[in-house]
């Protein structure tokens, strides 16, 4: 079966990756990644400065997922910048980039930065960082939305992709997906980013389990599986000349196949790489080509996006 994908102009030869944050702040991580069965990899969300982050405890598992604030802690982007420089581009996965700045002077910067490096590396623009303190995200604030498409499209001028928040609303889906369609080289948006402020308490303890913001942080894992094909599906839907990047709840092939069926190009793994390592590719790829044996797909594209409706 043939599991290949393209995105923002760039083949994959596997539609799996990691979700950002995950095995990818350093270039060990990173060495992981591309040592891995995956078919692409994506660094760490990237601000202009090194960045410690929250204090720990900011990642716990949980049963059905996990939570985390780990309030973007990262290299810094030239420490990325430089890694993009010296990445192997004739190797078979294509490399992504993710840009997070603390406010539009801070993307701009780095997409400045970025585009006159002339690398062959797709740049992802993270609208949806739900764990910087006062920092509001930028993905639930369709006019700051728009505001920054408006500066950093023309910027880019290259097929780039957005991270976002997960929505709940129908007319949040059309608003949004209106904005989006006004930008040509907005090649794709990933969905989603972890569900915002969650709260998990330790029973015995009485205590929150994360210490950042009293605990609250974002949830990601199986427990978000269906509100990820939502988004998913609704922006597959409403986006026609786009691609859609699906990652949150995959825990196996199903969640995969569920995924496309919902109209993902490409799938990430979050929770389920940070729990199990990077074997975590090799096993979900070869789940997914027997569920596409049993079910008689040769290809993606036999089913993507055909979820059938009642
Ligand atoms: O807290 C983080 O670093 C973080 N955590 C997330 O769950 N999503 C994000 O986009 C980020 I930038």
């Amino acid at each position: 079966v043939d599991l290949s994908t393209s995105i923002a102009g760039v083949h994959l030869p596997n539609l799996l990756f990691n979700a950002s944050g995950v095995c990818c702040q350093t270039t060990d991580d990173l060495k992981q990644m591309q040592d891995s069965a995956s078919g692409s990899l994506i660094t760490k969300s990237a601000t202009c400065a090194q960045r410690e982050g929250n204090p720990s405890p900011r990642y716990v598992p949980l049963p059905t997922g996990s939570i985390n604030s780990m309030g973007l802690p990262n290299e810094g982007y030239q420490y990325y910048l430089d890694y993009a420089k010296s990445y192997d581009y004739s190797s078979p996965k294509p490399l992504f980039i993710s840009l997070s700045g603390l406010s539009l002077a801070e993307n701009k910067t780095m997409c400045e930065a970025f585009v006159a490096a002339k690398l062959p590396c797709v740049l992802e623009i993270n609208f949806s960082c739900p764990n910087v303190p006062g920092k509001p995200q930028l993905g639930y604030d369709m006019e700051a939305m728009e505001a920054a498409l408006n500066t950093l499209a023309p910027i880019l001028r290259q097929p780039f992709g957005i991270k976002l928040p997960p929505y709940f609303d129908i007319a949040h889906f059309d608003a949004a997906a209106a904005i989006f369609n006004k930008f040509d080289d907005l090649a794709y948006v990933t969905c989603i980013n972890s569900v915002g402020n969650g709260l998990a308490i330790d029973f015995e303890t009485e205590t929150a389990l994360i210490k950042p913001k009293d605990g609250f942080g974002g949830l990601g894992g199986f427990m978000v599986l269906n509100t990820a094909l939502a988004n998913v599906n609704a922006f597959h839907r409403r986006l026609p000349t786009k691609k859609v990047i699906g990652v949150g709840g995959v825990t196996s092939g199903k969640e995969v196949f569920l995924h496309v069926l919902a109209g993902a190009s490409a799938v990430q793994i979050g929770t389920t790489l940070k729990e199990e390592g990077p074997a975590v590719f090799a096993r979900i790829l070869k789940e997914l080509e027997e569920i596409m044996e049993k079910k008689g797909y040769t290809s993606l594209e036999d089913f993507r996006g055909k979820v059938k409706t009642l």
